[in-house]
């Protein structure tokens, strides 16, 4: 495998109008390989857009990147309070396929404008004739109808603008496409439609890797080969799709699997249940791990120290009870407490209640 990916450290934040910092990413390190869909998971408001901004270079006030470097095949680009981001990554070495692009692209241009005006943007010298060649060639390649390219936004399908809307942001072909939320308004058959659209495109090289943002865990088992999972700004376990499912390695992985709805066979014997209590404020993030007050298999360290990452570059998690238990998945349910006594201040779990 080749690595098409290194991100270290990031740390951005968003300054408050009252000046204060709400850390959305702190001290994330992720990796793509070469050909790789990476997924993140995660409840809403755990930082997953805000890390697809760093990534694809997309950081505007009041979001501020504080540390971190990328090194995407060898371009390394380092942030700090000096750092200049080159205008040259956008598109080309890294694109963003943005939340609600459907519905944000102008109305009052036809595709073929929208296509020649991201080539433009990129190659002042570009020739319009010349790029509608290229363009006509990609969207026929991809199995989309060439009469898109005469058609204004409004008169796509919500599948097929959003198709669209990918081809547009890869035309420059990006080594890495971050992709957030793409599928959220889409019927399940257009979901399929995009998902096998981006599998065809990395196949084809269009792109080196994928990063698919969203909270949607069953699509993203679907489409990614790994999975990242965030919470409270922060990446808490890295596993295999497969993997993560069966045997995840971090309580809050195992609590977000326990409630999907339509769940992995391991799960389907569970009650579903929600994640107890609710994600922190990042304004003021708990200490030591941060699911620690939601976590039913919480320990006295959890509480005060910083979790230790257990596990390779590619597969860990960042768990006390992972680092007592390794290459153990956690239990998951709500008999999760069986296997490890709950400190006295801990309600008393409730095994009748975890299973149908
Ligand atoms: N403009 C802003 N000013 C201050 N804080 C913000 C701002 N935008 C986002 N945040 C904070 O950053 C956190 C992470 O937001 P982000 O949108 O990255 O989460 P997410 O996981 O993508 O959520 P969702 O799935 O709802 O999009 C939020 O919890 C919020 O507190």
């Amino acid at each position: 495998m080749t690595r098409l990916l290194d991100a270290r450290n990031l740390r951005a934040a968003y300054r408050t109008p009252d000046g204060r910092l709400v850390r959305a990413v702190d001290d994330v390190t992720l990796h793509v390989e070469e050909g790789e869909v990476l997924g993140v998971a995660g409840e809403s408001g755990s930082g997953k857009s805000t890390l697809g901004a760093v990534l694809s270079l997309n950081v505007r006030a009041p979001l501020e990147v504080e540390s971190g470097e990328l090194d995407v095949e060898g371009k390394r680009q380092d942030f700090g309070a000096s750092a200049r981001i080159p205008r040259t990554w956008r598109g080309s070495v890294v694109s963003l396929l943005p939340q609600g692009a459907m519905n944000s692209i102008s109305p009052t241009m036809r595709v073929r404008e929208l296509c020649f005006d991201v080539i433009r943007a990129h190659d002042r010298r570009a020739r319009y004739g010349e790029s509608m060649d290229r363009v006509r060639e990609r969207i026929t390649d991809l199995g989309l109808p060439p009469r898109v390219l005469d058609a204004y936004p409004h008169q796509l399908s919500g599948g097929m603008k959003q198709r669209v809307v990918t081809v547009i942001s890869t035309l420059l072909n990006p080594r890495l496409l971050i992709a957030d939320e793409p599928t959220s308004a889409l019927d399940v058959s257009s979901q399929r439609a995009l998902m096998d659209m981006l599998k065809e495109m990395l196949s084809a090289g269009i792109m080196g890797g994928v990063i698919f943002i969203t909270h949607d865990l069953p699509v993203l088992r679907a489409v990614s080969d790994r999975i990242a999972v965030m919470y409270a700004g922060k990446v808490v376990e890295v596993a295999d799709a497969a993997d993560l499912a069966e045997r995840p390695r971090h309580p809050y992985s195992a609590a977000l699997l326990a409630s999907v709805l339509v769940p992995e066979p391991r799960y389907r014997t569970l009650r579903v249940t929600g994640i107890p209590g609710s994600p922190p404020s990042l304004a003021d993030p708990p200490s030591g791990c941060r699911f620690h007050p939601r976590c039913e298999l919480v320990m006295a360290q959890c509480r005060t120290q910083t979790p230790p990452v257990v596990g390779t570059e590619l597969r860990h998690s960042a768990c006390f009870w992972a680092a007592e238990h390794p290459g153990e998945p956690v239990p998951v349910g709500s008999a999760t407490r069986t296997s490890t006594p709950a400190p006295a201040s801990e309600p008393a779990p409730d095994p009748a209640g975890s299973t149908r």
